[in-house]
């Protein structure tokens, strides 16, 4: 386990956000909206080298009274589903961290060898800087495997797998129990972060789904949330927020993104508004999720299509734009804030906006110049 101390003073700044630029707007910060004959025109290559060119854009949230101030200074967050910069999870991280929180982490066990060796060698290190020009800090970081409620649900071969050789405690119960203060880590939760999703026969059809790859799917990403709050839940100071990552192949169809995944992701919708209700009863806690846009993350180039999809976003959504990871870390950090006391229950979609249309604005079928 690391243990490195936290962080951060005042947050007169609470994100600092790498926001891709489309292209320059005629007038204005919104492009204007493209005919399709204009879409066609857009050179995929032009497309492409805009996206590139990112710009900064700094979301103040000041204390000095200018701005709406997300202040999470005292604020204990665990994140489970981070294992290198380039995910959701770690952008919500840095955001989390930017207000001010402490942060936690719950690593996949076969990942954790090499982000801890990845981290101690500093090649996280620009990622980790924050506006104050510190580096992002990890209270903790916990070996986790979220597909395990309690030792006793783990298989012979896991156990003796050399990827979980000299670790211990990762069974979610048992994170939750160190997060409990057996081992006086972490103290009460204030913010629980469910990033993680796993199906292995994601690249299958669903027609083509075996069971076991279905229930596998369901498994890593859908159960894992319930039994996380079912656990962390009673660690959670009343006021406190969960939220967790979804997809729009949850309402739907996204051919590719099989093997259940589609299954798993609407179970992990329904689940957060019927967690929404039974944890704000019994614990005063928040749930919400975010319905993120396609990312180049780790887990997404396992699927395959993921640069197809970022493309097809690009070219149809309203905003034009790629969609940057530290967009989705500032919602969350919001719904995780007390500005968002009021929100549960909540699927939000953080995805420039494609999720509303109904139509591909660059399909060839249609007639270029009456779209
Ligand atoms: N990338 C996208 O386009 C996209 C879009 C919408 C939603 N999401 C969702 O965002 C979340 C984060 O994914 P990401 O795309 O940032 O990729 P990522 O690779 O950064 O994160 C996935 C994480 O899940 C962890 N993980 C897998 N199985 C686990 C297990 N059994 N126990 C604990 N951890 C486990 C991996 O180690 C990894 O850190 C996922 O729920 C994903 O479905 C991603």
């Amino acid at each position: 386990m690391a243990s490195v101390a936290t962080v951060s003073k005042a947050p007169s700044v609470v994100c600092a956000l790498r926001t891709s630029v489309a292209r320059p707007a005629a007038s204005g910060a919104v492009a204007a909206p493209l005919k399709a004959s204009q879409v066609a025109a857009f050179a995929p290559q032009r497309a492409m080298a805009a996206r590139r060119a990112r710009s900064t854009v700094a979301v103040q949230a000041s204390a000095n009274g200018s701005g709406l101030p997300i202040d999470l200074r005292g604020k204990k967050a665990f994140i489970a589903g981070v294992a290198d910069d380039q995910g959701f999870g770690w952008a919500i991280a840095k955001c989390l961290a930017e207000a001010g929180a402490e942060i936690s982490l719950g690593v996949w066990v076969p990942a954790l060898n090499i982000f801890e060796t990845s981290f101690n060698r500093g090649k996280f290190d620009e990622s980790r800087r924050l506006s104050n020009g510190k580096l992002m800090e990890f209270a903790n970081i916990y070996p986790m495997d979220a597909v395990f409620d309690t030792l006793d649900d783990v298989p012979q071969d896991v156990r003796e797998n050399k990827r979980y050789a000299g670790n211990e405690g990762w069974t979610v119960s048992e994170c939750a129990a160190k997060a409990r203060g057996v081992a006086k880590d972490v103290g009460k939760i204030d913010i629980l972060v469910h990033s993680l999703a796993n199906g292995p026969e994601v690249q299958k059809p669903l027609l083509e789904t075996s069971r076991r790859g279905y229930l596998a799917a369901l498994s890593a990403s859908s159960y894992s949330y319930v039994s996380m709050v079912q656990r962390f839940g009673p660690l959670m100071n009343p006021g406190g927020a969960a939220i967790s990552l979804t997809y729009v192949a949850a309402d739907r169809v996204i051919p590719g993104y099989g093997g259940g995944m589609s299954s798993a992701k609407a179970a992990l919708e329904s689940d957060t508004r019927v967690l929404a209700y039974e944890a704000g009863r019994k614990y005063q806690v928040r749930v919400n999720a975010i319905s993120a846009g396609p990312l180049g993350s780790r887990a997404a180039k396992a699927i395959g299509f993921i640069d197809d999809m970022i493309r097809y976003s690009y070219e149809n959504a309203p905003i034009q734009k790629e969609l940057a990871a530290t967009e989705v870390g500032s919602v969350a950090t919001f719904l995780c804030s007390p500005l968002a006391s009021a929100v549960t229950g909540q699927v939000v979609y953080v995805d420039n906006g494609l999720s509303v249309m109904g139509l591909a604005g660059d399909s060839k079928t249609l007639d270029r110049t009456a779209a």
